[in-house]
């Protein structure tokens, strides 16, 4: 038996259609008059009317009004949790909370998320007549060519040799159809039996043809249903698919910059996940190589650059600076830590900014930069907002010198147990005296509703990036070597390599700083949430300044754990 699914992409229903097809199957088929009289009765009954006029209606306007998102519930109740920390919420406020509380929007909100996630397909029982193993259920589907891809790949079946349906992508136009599943088999295209043809053969007929294209498809046994996942996730590398030689099909791949947001909208397939940009407008999803093909790629790709003698950038030769002299980090620790991590896709979630609780500013880079010199601009900027742990140390006080202000002066003993607990997050030795920086005081200024700046040694990141201390970590990278002389010189900046900072940078100081750079950004760049290069002082401080207020004001993407 052939079946008429649908006319095209508009996919208007027409019940009048029905009912007299209907009549004329009437005199073919032998069932009773009352099945035939209940099936009249529902395709003239004006509430089946109705609701077919609905969806009409809306199927005419569905062009225009394609959901956005998919986590509508969700940001509605980030914003009632905004709006329930707030200390005095203003009237607005408190009827916006009123509104978003009440059971009719909350219902409204499930409904858009379920119809953008296409949640919605009803699952009909299996047919329990007995079916003539000889009499085939086909399907004729008609899909309007335009410059949109169709969005689903085929494949020739193995056992086979049947052209069937290999993929249909999330949003694209085979998706929104409704009629084509993963599975099915291509037996006709416009009226051409494919029986034999190869996979490239059957994408020549479709390139040639125009207009509505017609397909006869075989259903698969059961039709996957797509449902989208909710998954975010940060991305940590390039990806173009023109350069991807093992991507089943270039045109259905999605190109990403690292750091990009992506909306992993299925991994069933365990090598090549579907996704969308997030924010992008195009619904359709597209191919990316999942997880585990990444990190098996940048494995052997590592595997390769070693047989070929190459090295990773090498560690910053760590020139000692004046404020913590000598950080002591287990070198070699460190080291096998950076060559493990396979930085392939970071989950992700959006943290709404909490009152009374805001994130610490961490600034990273390479000894020498000028991350000091914006955390003091920022620090004089408003020096009732921003604050800056005062450094511990073991030395005795120089004159003039202040406890708490220039540094919390403590006994050699205190500090040592201090790092034994595990409560400095950082800590090092110069001289023979013991300085480090404890995260009892780094909480207590974030509890306390200060933005806290702090400018640790780069490894110390593996101790900050916590959920506990939720920082937002920026990265002051140096310009060229011809940019840090220049402006360097301009402002008579003073070396932070020499002990009295009393002289200027030197060029191998200079030239340190670069190598530091390409090593810290080689190993810890997916931890950055922003860089900054510091080449003219008040455009950086600008940035800085910026990047602070968003942080303060946006929403923003932080590691998923640190939602829960
Ligand atoms: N964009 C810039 N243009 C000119 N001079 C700069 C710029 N940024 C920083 N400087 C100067 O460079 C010198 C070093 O800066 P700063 O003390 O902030 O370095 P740092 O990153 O804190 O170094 P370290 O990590 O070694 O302590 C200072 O004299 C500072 O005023």
């Amino acid at each position: 038996m052939t079946a008429v699914m649908a006319s095209g992409d508009s996919g208007s229903l027409s019940l009048g259609g029905l009912l007299s097809s209907l009549e004329k199957a009437r005199v073919h088929l032998d069932s009773d008059e009352e099945d035939f009289g209940f099936l009249a009765d529902l395709l003239k009954s004006r509430e089946l009317q109705a609701l077919v006029h609905v969806h009409n209606k809306i199927n005419r306007t569905r062009k225009n009004c394609q959901p956005l998102m998919s986590n509508a519930e969700d940001i509605g109740i980030s914003i009632m949790r905004e709006i329930h920390y707030r200390t005095i919420p203003s009237a607005d406020a408190i009827e916006l909370f009123a509104i978003l509380q009440s059971p009719h929007l909350q219902g409204v909100l499930q409904a858009h998320d379920s119809i953008a996630a296409k949640d919605f397909v009803p699952h009909l029982p299996e047919i329990p007549t007995e079916v003539d193993e000889d009499e085939e259920t086909v399907k004729i589907v008609q899909l309007v060519k335009s410059n949109e891809p169709m969005g689903a790949t085929i494949k020739q079946d193995e056992k086979t040799g049947a052209i069937v349906i290999a993929r249909i992508m999330h949003g694209g136009a085979a998706d929104r159809s409704g009629l084509i599943h993963v599975g099915d088999e291509v037996q006709e295209v416009n009226n051409l039996n494919v029986l034999g043809k190869t996979p490239n053969d059957v994408l020549k007929i479709l390139m040639q043809a125009q207009g509505t294209i017609t397909f006869k498809l075989l259903p698969a046994g059961s039709a996957a249903y797509l449902r989208e996942s909710k998954v975010r996730v940060r991305a940590h590398f390039n990806y173009d698919p023109k350069d991807d030689k093992h991507i089943p099909c270039k045109e259905a791949g999605l190109p990403f910059k690292k750091s990009d947001i992506l909306h992993i909208v299925t991994q069933e397939d365990p090598y090549w996940w579907q996704a969308r940009r997030e924010g992008d407008r195009n619904m359709r999803a597209g191919l990316i190589p999942s997880r585990q093909l990444q990190e098996r790629r940048i494995l052997a790709h590592r595997q390769e650059q070693a047989a070929n003698g190459c090295i990773l950038p090498k560690s910053p030769s760590c020139r000692p600076s004046p404020k913590i002299k000598k950080i002591i980090y287990d070198a070699s620790e460190s080291e096998d830590f950076d060559r493990e991590e396979v930085a392939t896709y970071e989950e992700v979630a959006r943290l709404y900014p909490r009152p009374g609780l805001p994130r610490p500013v961490v600034l990273i880079g390479p000894p020498g930069v000028g991350r000091n010199e914006l955390k003091r601009r920022l620090l004089a900027l408003d020096p009732d907002k921003f604050r800056t742990p005062v450094p511990m140390t073991s030395r005795p006080p120089r004159p003039g010198e202040v406890n708490n202000r220039d540094y919390q002066f403590v006994s050699r003993e205190e500090l040592e147990e201090e790092a034994a607990n595990g409560t400095l997050v950082e800590h090092g030795e110069f001289k023979g005296h013991l300085y480090g920086t404890s995260s009892i005081t780094l909480k207590s200024m974030i509890n306390a509703g200060y933005v806290v700046i702090v400018t640790p040694h780069y490894q110390a990141l593996k101790y900050l990036r916590t959920a506990e201390f939720k920082p937002y970590v920026i990265y002051v990278k140096p310009p060229t070597l011809a940019v840090l002389k220049e402006t360097r010189e301009a402002a008579h900046a003073r070396s932070t390599f020499d002990e009295n900072n009393s002289r200027g940078f030197t060029e191998d100081e200079f030239k340190d700083m670069l190598k530091a750079d390409a090593r810290i950004e080689f190993h810890y760049s997916h931890w950055f949430d922003e860089v900054i290069v510091n080449d003219d002082l008040s455009s950086a401080f600008e940035l800085l300044v910026a990047a602070v207020n968003r942080v303060e004001t946006e929403p923003l993407w932080v590691p998923a754990s640190w939602v829960q």
